[in-house]
């Protein structure tokens, strides 16, 4: 199968600042993959040159499997939703929609226009704004229609940049569910650029995490849950995410700083380092909190009700971990922690890259 975007070494400095260096990239025909990042990360820019409104410095783009890396945006049959709003001051919303499908290029039939324009507007909830001027709309309906205008469109790819920021929880998670509705109907190929963890993955078949300019690991969730590539994936995500504590290779067993025992190494598998600093990274949901194992204190509790999200902080480091009940624990008690079987990985102290290859081959 191949990709329906195929981004390969892509490079683009803006007055000799690198933002991105050396993107690879492919999103397969009919998946949503969701491009995680901090902000700055490079992601704007990475979707704004499969647009083709950036040029690169370097780097191939493939679209369908024609190289377009030179070719003017227009002829690029992708569809931009951008944080910024896009529309057109002069139309109303049902213009601003159906504009793209009226233009030489599409030349639709105005029955077929209207048909798409209110299905696409009742999808995204809109019906009732049709002929309202977009000047009187609030952020989050200004958001809906600049959605809609990408949607009411079939192009070989959506490229959506943080399309949802400006919405509220509720409105985001519906309209969520509707973008995956969409892509189920009509098969979609989409880039969804976001920050947002949980929004990544309630939407995304694959999530490729960038930082600093570059893809740092690509793959579904479970997959990088299995195996995070760097410590710098385990900060992006889960929910709380990864836990790290500092640490150090010695005589065949890991010393965690405080811990009383050290950790056989047969869990971690093959090993780079025989010697020297590493970061131990565990899930918060494989660290056990009760009665046993090394001391603790509960440095911060955030009440949700049916649950508390702590912090803990050891000599080794402090992480957050989610608890079920109404007040299992308080602030400043002392508690235990035990990292469980099998868990954990380790990464170089220095560079983040995982060291340790449990469940692989040698
Ligand atoms: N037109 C520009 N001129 C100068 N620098 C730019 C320009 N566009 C982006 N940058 C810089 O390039 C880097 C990557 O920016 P980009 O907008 O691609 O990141 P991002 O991941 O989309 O961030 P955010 O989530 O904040 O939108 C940042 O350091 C940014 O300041």
């Amino acid at each position: 199968m191949s990709a329906m975007l195929d981004i390969r070494g892509l490079k683009k400095a803006y007055r000799r600042k690198a933002a991105l260096r050396g993107i690879d990239l492919a999103v397969e025909e009919h998946e949503i993959l969701a491009l995680l990042g901090p902000t700055g990360a490079g992601k704007s820019s990475t979707l704004l040159a499969a647009a083709g409104l950036v040029e690169p410095d370097a780097g191939t783009i493939r679209l369908a499997g024609r190289d377009v890396t030179g070719a003017e945006a227009s002829s690029r049959d992708v569809s931009i939703v951008f944080e910024g709003f896009n529309l057109l001051p002069v139309l109303n919303v049902r213009d601003n929609i159906a504009f793209a499908l009226r233009s030489p290029k599409y030349r639709e039939a105005e029955a077929e226009i209207a048909r798409r324009v209110g299905r696409t507007a009742e999808l995204l909830r809109i019906a009732h704004l049709l002929d309202r001027d977009t000047g009187t709309l609030s952020g989050g309906e200004r958001q809906r229609v600049s959605i809609a205008r990408a949607l009411v469109r079939r192009p070989l790819l959506y490229l959506l940049d943080e399309p949802l920021s400006a919405l509220d929880l509720k409105l985001r998670e519906g309209l969520r569910a509707e973008l995956r509705q969409i892509h189920r109907e009509h098969g979609t190929t989409m880039l969804y650029a976001t920050h947002d963890y949980h929004g990544a993955i309630a939407i995304a078949d694959r999530i490729a995490i960038i930082d600093e300019g570059r893809i740092l690991q690509t793959g579904t969730i479970e997959a990088i849950y299995a195996r995070p590539a760097e410590a710098f994936v385990g900060r992006l995500v889960g929910s709380p995410s990864m836990a790290f504590f500092e640490a150090e290779l010695r005589d065949g067993g890991l010393l965690v700083k405080g811990f009383g025992a050290p950790l056989a190494l047969s869990r971690f598998g093959r090993l780079a380092a025989a010697n020297g600093p590493v970061t131990l990274g565990v899930w918060p949901e494989d660290i056990v909190v009760g009665e046993e194992g090394e001391p603790g204190r509960v440095y911060a509790v955030d009440n949700r009700g049916y649950e508390v999200a702590i912090q803990i902080e050891t000599p080794a480091g402090s992480f957050r971990k989610v608890l079920e009940g109404r007040r299992p624990v308080g602030q400043g008690d002392t508690i235990r922690v035990r990292i469980g079987e099998g868990a954990g990985f380790l990464f170089d102290a220095t560079s983040g890259a995982r060291v340790s290859h449990q469940g692989e081959r040698a």
